[in-house]
């Protein structure tokens, strides 16, 4: 994992890094997003990092994340699919520039374009999940990925996932709505 980063990005992770990983969200201050914004209080606070090519989120659910009572909700799953694909996105895309850190120019920003989800079997919503991405194509603004959702060592959950750079501080004239 530290090989994947920077020395000064790996200073700015150091504040709230947890034992030795470092997580993509920690390096995205001001982020307010639902699903992965540490700065939103009432949201879901993802974590994501990399294993090798993979990126890995590991998420623990609460009561109120309920579909049927002790099955986690559908749209939640979506959510955390939607966010921790599109931080993997952005990552690998520093990732193959030399992985340059986060504050280095051009910034970019990834929108969800497309979120399919298959749900293959009911998930726990009272044991941890682990999400596992993986980028499949990178053509023009687009990123390409699969992400699996598993309970215990059951597949609960697979999705195809299309991520669009929708901001690149070196092409970018007037508003962005995707910029703050
Ligand atoms: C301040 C610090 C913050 C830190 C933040 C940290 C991270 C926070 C993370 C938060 C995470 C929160 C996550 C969220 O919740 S993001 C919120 C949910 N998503 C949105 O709101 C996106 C809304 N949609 C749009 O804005 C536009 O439609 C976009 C930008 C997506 C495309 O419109 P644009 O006009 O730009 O596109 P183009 O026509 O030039 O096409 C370009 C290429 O893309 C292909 N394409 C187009 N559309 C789609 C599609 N829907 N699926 C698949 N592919 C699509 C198209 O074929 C072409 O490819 P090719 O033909 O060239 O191959």
């Amino acid at each position: 994992m530290g090989n994947h980063h920077s020395k000064k990005n790996i200073m700015i992770a150091t504040q709230e890094n947890e034992g030795n990983q470092i997580f993509f969200q920690h390096t995205m201050p001001n982020n307010v997003c639902f699903g992965c914004g540490h700065e939103n209080h009432e949201g879901l606070k993802i974590k994501s990092h990399w294993e090798g090519d993979a990126s890995v989120c590991v998420w623990e659910s609460q009561e109120k994340y309920n579909g049927w009572k002790g099955i986690m909700n559908g749209g939640i799953i979506a959510t955390i699919i939607d966010c921790h694909t599109m931080a993997t996105a952005t990552m690998h895309a520093y990732k193959v520039e030399g992985n340059r850190p986060w504050n280095s120019d051009p910034e970019y920003r990834y929108a969800t374009g497309t979120l399919t989800v298959k749900y293959l079997k009911p998930t726990p919503n009272d044991v941890p999940v682990k999400l596992v991405a993986r980028v499949t194509e990178v053509k023009g603004r687009k990123t390409v990925m699969t992400c699996e959702l598993w309970s215990n060592d059951q597949k609960t959950a697979e999705a195809d996932v299309v991520a669009i750079r929708v901001y690149d501080s070196s092409q970018q004239n007037g508003d962005n709505p995707f910029k703050g």
